[in-house]
């Protein structure tokens, strides 16, 4: 059950920060050059001298040694001074500025890289990741100038098993892996679609401090039925349509075998997009992987809908009278409705159709209803009775659905920018709640339902506002600010990785994603909701992600399934109080300093 005790314990915990241990040595297998061409262990001009005599680095280098902080310090001077240069000039131009300069970091050294990336998480998180991360994709065959992670094209059906090996680390514990045909709200981007694991996994490390040395973005590269890429000559995918059924499933099939039988422990996350559910139905009980789309969003957004409760004074169990509005029936907005009628149904004392009756299901053609003509079976439990409300019928639009149902919340996930219009945001002021909640989910920016400062002007000020995409709070005038919340995957999927892979456990059950959602819900205390803050800040992402970890890896745990991870066993779990868990989690997150590089033929 959701547990307001929660709230005080995960106070106290946030002033705590992770800690920074002396590194231990590192063994490397290169020397020379070869180790200033490797990003893992390159530190450019930092490296001392004893250990360019080591690793016979002396002459390599100009004879200074530059310390990390002054090394950090230098770049951070050549960001700030590249966005004074750019100021004025088209954000695109900007954001992609911007991201050249981080990646061409990334490509040299990984340490002083993340090590950026984690201490100015919120400058640069809406770069690596969302919304810039959807930019990169659009044009990242013209960007590309090194490969990243592994691709697996149709070309190489009998081949994966051999393929693996090509990955130079040893160990991987996460792999992100997309098939491109659905990135962010911009439709099928073909193998150019590698931006979003690339992006998840660089969160990966920043907020759960997995070692970078064990991720692996990879693009499963089926063809593409975009025609503009098919037509680009500087397309670097597979010139042909994307496979389809038996024929598709065959080649992830095949590469699902072949990662498992490398390592067997490593977590998926963010299967592949248009197949959303029936991979994740295919493989969740075979592999340990999970659907970012479908479930780090409805955790995401059941924790945001679960403040809104709050933020209107009412009792967590008043959720289950929440009328609400879900526009955009794929994976994301079905995964949410999935979750939040489970919620809504152990409120209300199991009653399932109770919960149902009080949700609202649109696609482009509208109001979902039982009358639908080939309905989807995955939508089909949340189709209305036709005319069983106030006389709605199939396919209503979204403005006679508003107005009709005065819902408390409009949630968003159609991908569609500007769905949540003028109109639709103006019926919001009849809402039956006190402070009606608009989410406006998609990504990124430009496909956001409606802006933040629209959501403020047309719905009025007292409405909770949540987006995917990043917007500024809202300046209402007279001091007031129209908070806005970040409603992102991105708050629970490192810590469902995290709390995964130090549980052992060898598959994300049910229980363990409603105790990530649940942990996040708590977090807010209740000062800060009222305010309309659903969502702590990215900032403190490191230490959100130490809480959902420690729910996670203590709800598997609790259903039996934890294995442990390394020296720590699954009595040794068993034995750890919330907060020893929670101290171990955040002891385990990886964090970029300089080793000490030793030689190792
Ligand atoms: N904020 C987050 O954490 C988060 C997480 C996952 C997905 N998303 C975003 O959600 C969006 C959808 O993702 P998905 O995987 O569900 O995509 P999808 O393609 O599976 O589904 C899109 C749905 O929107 C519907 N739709 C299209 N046009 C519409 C319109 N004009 N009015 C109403 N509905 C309409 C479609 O019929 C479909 O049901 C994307 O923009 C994605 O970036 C956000
Ligand atoms: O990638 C994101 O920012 C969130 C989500 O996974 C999406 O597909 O939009
Ligand atoms: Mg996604």
């Amino acid at each position: 059950m959701w547990n307001l005790a929660r709230v005080a314990a995960s106070v106290l915990s946030r002033s705590r920060r992770f800690s920074t241990a002396i590194p231990g040595p590192c063994m490397v297998h290169k020397r020379g050059t070869d180790i200033l061409h490797d990003p893992w262990f390159n530190k450019d001009t930092g490296f001392p001298l004893t250990e360019r005599d080591r690793l016979g680095l002396r002459g390599l280098l100009p004879p200074r040694v530059i310390s990390f902080e002054q090394q950090y310090a230098r770049f951070m001077e050549s960001f700030r001074s590249l966005e004074k240069n750019t100021e004025g000039q088209p954000n695109k131009v900007v954001s992609l500025a911007k991201w050249r300069i981080l990646n061409r970091l990334h490509d040299r050294n990984e340490t002083l890289y993340y090590r950026v990336l984690i201490d100015n998480i919120k400058d640069f998180a809406p770069i690596i990741y969302t919304p810039t991360v959807g930019l990169v994709c659009q044009n990242y065959s013209g960007l590309f100038r090194r490969p990243r992670g592994m691709y697996f094209s149709a070309k190489d059906k009998g081949e994966m098993m051999s393929m693996i090996y090509n990955w130079p680390a040893q160990q991987v514990d996460m792999i992100v892996l997309t098939d491109g045909s659905r990135i962010l709200g911009l439709g099928d981007l073909g193998v150019q679609g590698i931006g979003i694991p690339i992006g998840k996994l660089d969160v990966y490390v920043a907020a759960a401090g997995i070692n970078p040395q064990r991720i692996l973005p990879v693009m499963l590269d089926v063809g593409t039925n975009n025609q503009k890429l098919l037509e680009d000559r500087l397309y670097l995918g597979l010139r042909q349509p994307r496979l389809e059924g038996e024929e598709y499933l065959s080649i992830v099939d095949e590469f699902m075998e072949a990662v498992h039988a490398r390592w067997p422990k490593a977590i998926f996350e963010d299967f592949q997009m248009k197949w959303a559910f029936e991979t994740l139905e295919r493989y969740r009980k075979r592999f340990c992987m999970f659907n970012d789309d479908i479930q780090g969003t409805a955790g995401v957004a059941l924790a945001g809908l679960l403040g809104t409760v709050r933020a209107q004074g009412l009792s967590l169990t008043d959720f289950a009278d929440q009328k609400i509005v879900v526009v955009g029936a794929g994976s994301a907005g079905l995964g949410v409705l999935k979750m939040a009628v489970q919620a809504a149904a152990r409120m209300a004392g199991n009653n399932d159709a109770f919960a149902r009756n009080k949700f609202f299901l649109l696609d482009k053609d509208g109001l979902i209803t039982k009358e639908r003509k080939n309905l989807d079976p995955a939508a089909a439990p949340f189709a209305k009775d036709p005319g069983d409300f106030m006389g709605l019928r199939e396919g209503a639009s979204l403005l006679e659905v508003v107005r009709k149902v005065k819902p408390h919340v409009l949630l968003g996930l159609s991908g569609v920018g500007g769905v949540f219009n003028e109109e639709v945001l103006k019926a919001m002021r009849e809402s039956d709640s006190v402070k009606p909640a608009i989410f406006a989910m998609s990504n990124p920016t430009m496909n956001a339902e409606c802006t933040a400062a629209d959501a403020f002007k047309h719905a009025g000020e007292n409405i909770v506002f949540a987006s995917g995409s990043p917007f500024e709070n809202v300046d209402l005038g007279n001091g007031k600010i129209g908070h806005v919340n970040q409603a992102n995957n991105m708050y629970l999927f490192p810590g469902i990785g995290l709390g995964t892979l130090l549980s052992g456990a060898r598959f994300i059950t049910d229980g363990m994603l409603q105790q990530a959602a649940e942990c996040l819900a708590s977090y807010m205390t209740d000062e800060e909701i009222p305010k309309g803050i659903l969502y702590p800040s990215i900032d403190s992402i490191r230490d959100i992600t130490a809480e959902v970890g420690a729910a996670v890896l203590r709800a598997a745990v609790e259903e039996d399934l934890a294995e442990g991870h390394g020296e720590v066993g699954p009595r040794d779990l068993k034995h750890m109080s919330k907060e020893e868990t929670v101290e171990y989690v955040t002891r385990s997150m990886w964090f970029p300093i300089y080793s000490p590089l030793v030689h190792e033929k």
